[in-house]
């Protein structure tokens, strides 16, 4: 009789996932490929938080396909560790990475390359915005 491997691949298969992660880092400045309970993670949203810089996390633990995921990112950016992290469609490396290159002063240049901007402006207070100067 009929052979379902292939129905039951369907989304779950890596290549699904390869896919599904380039659609969203291709439409999110910045992408956090994470898990809840990670402190590395965390030090990677902080570290856009620091910046000002809004990101799209994906939580993997939480995620129906997240092995299936981490496998797909290891094929995609070289390893499957979390967090992995997207700028401008390009992975960055892991949380110890984007810590490291904040550091350099190079994080906030690569984010600022993104179109549209998600850097949320500072709300010092300072008018409308309109220089009459
Ligand atoms: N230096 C790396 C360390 C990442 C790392 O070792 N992550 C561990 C969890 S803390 C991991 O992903 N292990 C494999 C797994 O959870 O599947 C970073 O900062 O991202
Ligand atoms: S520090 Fe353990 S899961 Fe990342």
């Amino acid at each position: 009789m009929g052979n379902f491997t292939s129905i039951t691949a369907g989304i779950f298969s890596t290549q699904s996932c390869t896919q599904f992660i380039q659609d969203v880092v291709s439409h999110n400045c910045v992408v956090i490929f994470s898990k809840t309970t990670c402190p590395y993670c965390k030090m990677a949203k902080n570290v856009f938080n620091e910046i000002g810089a809004t990101y799209k996390v994906i939580e993997l633990d939480e995620h129906q396909n997240g092995p299936q995921l981490q496998d797909a990112l290891a094929q995609l950016s070289g390893a499957r560790t979390v967090p992995r992290v997207f700028v401008n469609g390009q992975c960055i490396g892991g949380g110890s990475d984007t810590r490291q290159l904040h550091e350099q002063g190079k994080l906030l240049p690569l984010v600022q390359m993104c179109t549209p901007c998600c850097i949320i402006p500072p709300e010092d207070g300072s008018g409308s915005g309109q220089d009459v100067s």
